[in-house]
This record gives structure tokens, sequence and C-alpha cells, in this order.
């Protein structure tokens, strides 16, 4: 049995608004688990319902065999990390994570021990006695972090911990979270909507879309086999071919069928671009003309407007020879594997 299992969930607001809508997700021991989703999808009304902070309108909660929707929050032993670092900005750093455990009547020697094992996990052994004040946005979270960590909880929610942070902190304590959380072994909750984000951190990732799940899968999973046409979207971009001659001969050329597909796509990085002509392609072509090019570094995007509409080519690496002008004629080579079929409802059809 799965330590943590939401099943069938529902939360509504208001005389209709569904926020969640059938919801089911298992969560094993010691795993990172991701809720991912544009703004407004449930998340954090998910997260909140797992902690007690609102109940859910149906469904049922199970920890580690018990329902949890029969615990009140203060007796759940649920750790949370919140966007804002809720810090407070008159107790030192060790008081700060020593206050969970007050009221848990530990002694004080143990709280000694606790807070320091706590705050050399997050990094900060050093700066027990600082005041937050002086501290920067990261060292606050890290904080937040240690103070859910220190009451040995059950399980840890996280909501959007690292939004208020600049992108290279983000990246830097995303990894060291991770790092803690693997160390600690405790089963973990983590909100986002950075799909990135969730890539990088997460052992798996829920796709959250409207009150619904979209997938739950590895990272791998979510991101090469995605189970739906928002899955594709929302993680990562996907070119949608439009309608037609030149898709059907396109079809026909790859020998794919889905006649059931109403959209057809492929991943930027899964085309290729050559030269007019598209001499020596392994796959099907469509002639093109450039209309933008964005380089970024690390690669570039190639945007060609051909008959099955606009594509993006993605680029890795590119040097100078890959640079393309707009109104250059190029083919894009769509190898077999490329397209993905979707089918009215926006579910996945195997092509
Ligand atoms: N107390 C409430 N009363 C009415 N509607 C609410 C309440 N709390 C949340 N909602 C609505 O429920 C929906 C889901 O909200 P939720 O906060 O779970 O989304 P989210 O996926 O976490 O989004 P975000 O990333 O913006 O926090 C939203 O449309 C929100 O406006």
């Amino acid at each position: 049995m799965s330590y943590l299992t939401v099943a069938d969930a529902t939360k509504q607001f208001g005389p209709t608004f569904m926020a969640l809508n059938g919801v089911s997700v298992s969560i094993e021991r010691g795993e990172f688990f991701t809720l991912l989703g544009p703004s407004g999808c449930g998340k954090t009304t998910l997260l909140r319902a797992i902690a007690g902070f609102n109940d859910l309108t149906s469904g049922s909660i199970t920890l580690d065999g018990a329902n949890l929707r029969a615990v009140p929050p203060h007796q759940r032993d649920i750790g949370m990390v919140f966007q804002d670092y809720a810090v407070f900005p008159h107790l030192s750093v060790f008081d700060n994570v020593a206050f969970g455990l007050k009221p848990r009547k530990v002694p004080a020697a143990e709280i000694k021990t606790r807070v320091t094992q706590a705050l050399e996990a997050v990094r900060l052994g050093a700066m027990a006695e600082r005041l937050p004040a002086a501290m920067s946005g990261g060292q606050q979270q890290r904080i937040g972090l240690a103070r859910a960590m220190v009451i040995n909880p059950r399980l840890l929610l996280m909501d959007e911990p690292l939004s208020n942070l600049d992108a290279k902190l983000r990246i830097e304590l995303r990894e060291e979270i991770r790092d803690i959380q693997k160390q600690v072994d405790i089963a973990t909750i983590y909100v986002t909507h950075d799909q990135e984000e969730a890539l990088a951190i997460s052992d798996r990732i829920c796709v959250m879309n409207a009150g619904r799940i979209e997938q739950v899968g590895t990272p791998q999973e979510i991101y090469g086999n995605p189970q739906t046409r928002f899955v594709a979207e929302f993680v990562g971009t996907i070119n949608v071919f439009t309608p037609g001659p030149a898709l059907d001969a396109m079809l026909a050329t790859l020998d794919l069928k889905a006649p059931a597909a109403a959209t057809w796509a492929a991943r930027p990085e899964h085309l290729l671009l050559t030269g007019p002509g598209g001499d020596g392609a392994q796959g099907a072509t469509l002639a093109g003309t450039v209309t933008k090019y964005t380089y970024l570094g690390r690669e570039a995007h190639v945007q060609v407007d051909t008959p099955a509409g606009l594509l993006v080519v993605q680029i890795a690496n590119p040097g100078m020879a890959a640079t393309r002008e707009a109104g250059e004629a190029v083919t894009v080579v769509i190898p077999r594997n490329a397209p993905m079929a979707f089918g009215a409802d926006g579910a996945r059809i195997a092509g």
C-alpha cells in the first residue's frame, strides 16, 4: 500500500466552482512528488487539504494507513515550507527553527541537538545566532526548510518555495532541496508552476489542469511520452501541424496512421533543418521559408513558414554556420518518430 493516498478528492468553492474535481494520487515513502500546473489548477488547494488548512468537499486522504481527514491540522506531523519565508524577524535563526518544537514539549537538550542537526543539513550551522533580517532570501528559505524538518515530520509540503528568489539562486537551492530531501528521506510534495524546476527536482510529477490530473509519471515519462496535448504543451513546447494536404502527404510518407487524430504535433528538437531540396533527408520534408531566427546560446530556434503551418525547429549548439536569415529557403525534415497524435479530447493516440 502507498504511504499517502488521496482518493477521488473534490473541493467546491461557492455554488458551482470545483477547484478539485476527482483527484487521486498515491505517494510512496521517501518520494519527491511534484504537483505541476498553471495558476489556478488546484495545486495549492490539494496541498492545503493534505495539511489540513482546508477540508475536502469529498474524497479520502490516508497517511500510513490512517484517515488523515479525521486528524486536526496541528496533530498531523506535517512540515510546511511556503513561498514567503514566514520567518520571525525578531528571533535568531536557532529560535526560528526551535519554534515548532516548543509546543511539543521536547526537552531543552534535545531541542539543541535537533535544531543544530537541522541547521547543519541546510548549511546554516554557522549562522545560528544571526537574525533573519540580515540574511538573503535563499538563507531565509533554508531557515524555513530547517524549521519544517526539525519536527521530524511524516510528510514535507512545499508550496512554490523558490518563487521569490532570482533565477540563479533558484537553481542552486532546488538542487540543495533535492539533496537534503534524499538525505532525510521524508516523503515530500512540492508545488510549482515551473516545468523545468519540476523536471529537475522530482522523482515523479503530477501534471494538473483545471482541478484534474492530466498525467502522473517520472520526469522522463512526462516530457518524453506526454499522454495528453495539455501535458505536451505545458511541459516543453510543441509545433501543431495545420491540417490539410501537406500534413496528409507528410503522414503518408512516414506511413503514420491514426484515424481518430484531431491534432498532429512535434517537438522543436525532434525536427531537423536542411537546405532547399532536402537532399539526403531521413523522413518527410516540408519546403519553407525562414521567418525568424532566435539565438539563445546553447540552442537556437528557427521559425519556418511551411505548407503545414509555422514550425519551430530547435538547433543544439548553434555555431555561426547555423545562423539563418529571414526569407531564406529551407527544408524542415520530420523524422518518423517525431509526430505525436492527439484525439479531439486531447488524449494521446498511438500513431
Ligand atoms: N477560498 C477560496 N474561495 C474561492 N475560490 C478559491 C479559494 N481558494 C482557491 N480558490 C480558487 O480555486 C482555484 C484553485 O486555486 P489554487 O490556489 O489551488 O490554484 P494553484 O494551482 O495553486 O494556483 P497558483 O499557482 O496561482 O497558486 C482557483 O481558481 C482559485 O481562485
